[in-house]
């Protein structure tokens, strides 16, 4: 699996917590910013990051902010991106497990970044159970590609 990563200067903490992680997950990732802890908007590292997932250039996309809901809205306007805000653990298992979200947002001013470590984990290792759960999926697609 080969996955994309991308904070604004609201993540970059739990940004390094995730990259700690996939590195003793053995998982191949690309860091795309940003580089520094000044301010920026987070539409130019959502949409990227989304768009390399989107293409299949990438299997996976993380993104952080400040909150998580930024990156994910973004993230969510392009199209084939099933993009899940999440911060509970819970959820980061049935957002793979039912949606097939490819990507995952999270936010820093949120969680600290050993609940982010564990819902990465989660959602990194967790497949998509496919059966009653593609036939929606299926639907949301049709509905994006009308
Ligand atoms: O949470 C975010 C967007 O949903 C981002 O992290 C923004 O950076 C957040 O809006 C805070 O921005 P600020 O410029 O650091 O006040």
């Amino acid at each position: 699996m080969k996955v994309a990563i991308a904070s604004d200067h609201g993540g970059i903490n739990i940004r390094e917590e995730i990259k700690n992680l996939m590195d003793e997950m053995g998982i191949q990732y690309e860091d795309f910013g940003c580089e520094c802890d000044t301010s920026v908007d987070y539409p130019d590292y959502a949409l990227p990051v989304a768009e390399k997932v989107a293409s299949g250039e990438f299997d996976r996309g993380i993104l952080i902010c400040g909150t998580g809901i930024g990156m994910s809205i973004a993230a969510n306007k392009v199209k084939g991106i099933r993009c899940a805000l999440v911060h509970d653990t819970f959820s980061a298992k049935a957002t793979r497990a039912h949606n097939d979200s490819n990507m995952l947002a999270m936010g820093e001013r949120v969680i600290g970044p050993g609940l982010a470590r564990e819902i990465a984990s989660i959602w990194l290792g967790t497949d998509f159970e496919g059966g009653r759960h593609e036939t929606r999926v299926g639907k949301v697609t049709a509905y994006e590609n009308k």
